[in-house]
């Protein structure tokens, strides 16, 4: 008979090995294709750093980037899955614009029997996601957007309401980041839901609790995200979930009674859910490719849920991030105020569409904010159709990941002097479209993505974040707090860049 301690250790060896053979038996991917790659290190890839919360996916993918100077893209592991890291402007166009037939899907693994409000624009894929996409893009467009300048007002009208009162009441300093959750729930709530809420008054609403119930997930479910990232089979295997089931039930309800008292009361709201509600009660007698796609109550719910995914953190943290870069930089938050009280004069308030259109240096600064902080750091791609690399003899398979180092192409030197230095300046001859001008090449500037799958809510967010910018730095000052360093770190342990320990701005009422 063997001790106990030979069979303990031989057993240990075996599990170490397996582990090790497992996690390597992919690192030879790159060298086959003759494609230049980050060295792995075993169990983790290239992305230890981040695994291990030092520093978020961002960070970790810019040291790669900063590696290879000379590529145009490089082989790396995520654990164990090859990616290729796109590092060049023209070629990442070519991936997310030109040649997007072959890179059309993010790879983002969800079932949407289990859980139906995953089926929203994020995660679908292929012929559904072309179809869905095209079908609501309508309720995207300017037009629609003005129509809810009006519920954005009133969302803006709580915020200085809630702010005049806690000033009077002697408090001065604010940790931002919950006022501007605060804020955004309320625009979700009234823009994508149809619900009046004022989340700055009634923060136990169960409307934020709810919201607060997706986006803070408990370590359980941050497990199942992670496995979901990186074990998508293993995911669905187990039946995970991505959030509680009682946010399935509960916006599930939500969308429901407001179809249903909608229906029957026939009462109208310039609202997304109304704009959904519309394209459903459309002629569908046509066949066509656009009507193989019934938008169901369930499809509207996962459409209108979305806002809480890809528009509640994105939109709040630029906000955050934004004033904190009014609080140190105090000459630009003069020139802010300079160009807010000029229109104000000109266009009377409260601020209306055209006015808010005009602020080009207000919108300077919220381009530079997501510039030196792009709330979504890595942009996903997976490769859809075989796709011979142009000018090269690689050919990348179908399923190969492709990630978009944002974070590391919004701070490289040749494109934006001096990356950490706050400069609006750096927009101020850019058209609409943010890239290609200012003498940088076009790819360079991607806080919404770029091609078929850019960011569908944009115009929505820019239009949100001008207004609430506008009304609230018409209206106060900030500065730097006592707890709060001019320098932000990022939470490693977030998807989206997000400030470790919050930022806290001291807030003084401007005279009327
Ligand atoms: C500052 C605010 C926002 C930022 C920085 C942002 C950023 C992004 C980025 C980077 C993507 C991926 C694009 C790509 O892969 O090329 C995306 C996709 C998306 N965003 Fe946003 N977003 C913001 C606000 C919003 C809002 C308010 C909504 C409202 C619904 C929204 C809805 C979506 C949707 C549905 C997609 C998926 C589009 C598709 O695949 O067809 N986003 N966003």
């Amino acid at each position: 008979m063997f001790p106990a301690v030979v069979i303990i250790v031989a057993c240990c060896t075996t599990v170490v090995l397996f582990l090790y053979k497992y996690s390597t038996s992919t690192y030879k991917y790159w060298k086959t294709k003759s494609v230049t790659f980050a060295v792995p290190v075993p169990l983790f890839g290239n992305i230890k750093d981040h695994v291990t919360l030092k520093m978020t996916q961002g960070e970790c993918l810019k040291n790669i980037y900063n590696d290879f100077p000379r590529e145009k893209f490089v082989g790396m592991y995520q654990l164990q899955t090859p990616t290729l890291l796109l590092r060049d402007p023209e070629t990442i166009r070519l991936f997310l614009v030109k040649s997007f037939a072959h890179f059309t899907d993010r790879g983002f693994s969800y079932d949407g029997h289990r859980e139906p409000l995953t089926k929203h624009l994020v995660n679908l894929e292929g012929d559904t996601w072309k179809i869905l996409r095209q079908k609501i893009t309508p309720t995207y467009s300017s037009g629609k957007i003005k129509s809810m300048l009006g519920l954005l007002q009133g969302c803006g009208v709580q915020l200085i309401e809630y702010m005049d009162a806690t000033i009077e009441s002697g408090k001065t300093e604010f940790e931002i980041r919950d006022l501007t959750a605060k804020f955004t729930t309320d625009v979700i709530g009234t823009c994508a839901f149809g619900l009046e809420c004022n989340s700055l008054k009634d923060s136990q609403s169960e409307f934020r609790r709810m919201g607060c119930a997706v986006l803070n997930s408990s370590a359980s479910l941050a497990l199942a995200k992670i496995v979901r990232v990186f074990f998508p089979k293993l995911f669905k295997a187990l039946k995970l979930r991505t959030f509680p089931a009682e946010v399935q039930q509960f916006f599930m309800g939500i969308v429901k009674q407001t179809i249903d008292f909608r229906n029957t009361n026939q009462v109208r709201r310039n609202d997304f859910i109304q704009l959904l509600l519309e394209i459903k009660n459309q002629n569908h007698n046509q066949e066509n490719a656009i009507n193989s796609i019934e938008l169901t109550e369930e499809l509207i719910a996962a459409q209108v849920f979305v806002f809480f995914l890809a528009g509640f953190e994105t939109s709040s943290t630029t906000l955050s991030f934004c004033l904190h870069e009014m609080a140190v930089n105090q000459d630009i938050q003069s020139r802010v105020y300079d160009e807010i009280n000029e229109t104000a004069n000109a266009y009377g308030l409260p601020l209306s569409y055209e006015a808010i259109s005009s602020m080009k240096y207000l919108e300077q600064c919220l381009k530079e904010t997501m510039r030196k902080y792009p709330p979504v750091q890595a942009l996903a791609r997976v490769c859809t159709k075989q796709f011979r690399v142009p000018g090269t003899d690689l050919d990348l398979d179908v399923g190969t990941a492709v990630l978009i180092p944002v974070y590391a192409i919004h701070h490289d030197p040749q494109y934006y002097p001096e990356p950490d230095t706050f400069d609006p300046d750096r927009f101020a001859k850019d058209g609409d479209g943010g890239g290609g001008d200012n003498g940088r090449p076009a790819g360079v500037f991607l806080p919404f993505g770029d091609g078929p799958r850019i960011c569908i809510g944009m115009r929505f967010a820019m239009l949100e974040m001008k207004l609430a910018l506008a009304q609230f730095l018409h209206s106060y000052l900030v500065t730097l707090s006592e707890k709060s360093c001019a320098r932000i770190e990022f939470e490693p342990a977030s998807f989206l860049s997000c400030p470790k320990g919050g930022i806290w701005l001291n807030v003084i009422k401007r005279k009327a």
